[in-house]
């Protein structure tokens, strides 16, 4: 069933860090089921956003409603139901070294778990974190070993794990293939597709990588001195028609865009 109903909906969202203006009025709609990539210059606060709707950073001004309801007034406590619908893949993976795999993937079950008093035993939590892993082409008994012990690639793959364990509606990924060499970078695109298709979930993803911006997304925008200066479909980046965003998807060093090196 379709819905007409953003899944995602953001109105008129500014932040500043004191005289620093990073978001200043940006608009977005996701649709349900649909993939958003989000690309900018580095410090143009594409990781503002995602942490504005998680809730880490309070925004100035603005809602963000998850559908149809603004989370940025809700009390700590609702807000947390909230963020537990959301899986999130950090660049770097942002695995516990601490920890053997099978507990990173299954992390945010145990602690959901404890936190509702509905606890899975630890012997669910692997057999799940087994089935976690398969899903993005591991084997199960990987999740023995420590993060220290995989590959960057692994550790995406685990990372991706996590981000799905809990089946979430929607799914963040933070530079998914930042670290990653290309065809690595494209095995776990694949594999964030296919996740994504098959939880039926509404994803943003934040990139630079413009190969990868395509193949992840079905949308694209473009944030540039705190404003959504460009929307589309993101097969269209490299053709926008748009001189900025054109300048920024070419990597030209000429063009509208001035870069800030000091900030
Ligand atoms: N907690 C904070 N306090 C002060 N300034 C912040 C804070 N978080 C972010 N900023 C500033 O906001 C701006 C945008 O940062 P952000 O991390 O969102 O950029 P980005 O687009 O994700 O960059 P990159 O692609 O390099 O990761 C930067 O100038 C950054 O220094």
């Amino acid at each position: 069933m379709t819905s007409d109903i953003p899944k995602i909906r953001i109105r008129g969202l500014c932040k500043a860090f004191g005289p620093k203006i990073v978001l200043d009025g940006i608009d977005l709609d996701v649709m349900p089921g649909t993939s958003m990539v989000v690309i900018g210059g580095s410090g143009s606060g594409k990781s503002v956003l995602l942490r504005c709707i998680l809730g880490l950073i309070t925004p100035d001004a603005g809602s963000i409603e998850i559908d149809g309801v603004d989370v940025v007034p809700l009390s700590a406590r609702r807000r947390e139901a909230v963020i537990e619908r959301i899986g999130m893949l950090f660049q770097n993976a942002a695995l516990f070294d601490s920890l053997p795999v099978w507990e990173n993937v299954a992390f945010g079950l145990l602690a959901s778990g404890r936190r509702h008093g509905a606890r899975m035993s630890r012997a669910e939590a692997r057999a799940h974190a087994g089935r976690m892993l398969e899903q993005v082409g591991l084997d199960p008994s990987v999740g023995a070993l420590f993060p220290a012990e995989l590959s960057g690639g692994m550790q995406k793959r685990v990372g991706l794990a996590r981000a799905i364990a809990g089946q979430p509606d929607i799914l963040f990924f933070d530079e998914p293939t930042t670290g990653l060499d290309p065809i690595m970078g494209a095995v776990i695109d694949g594999l964030i597709v296919d996740c994504v298709r098959r939880l039926g979930s509404t994803a943003i993803a934040i990139t630079h990588d413009m190969a990868s911006a395509q193949r992840i997304g079905d949308q694209a925008a473009m944030l540039y001195q705190g404003r959504l200066i460009w929307q589309g479909a993101a097969g269209a980046l490299l053709d926008s028609g748009n001189p900025i965003v054109d300048q920024f998807t070419h990597g030209r060093r000429e063009g509208p865009i001035s870069m800030e090196l000091r900030r």
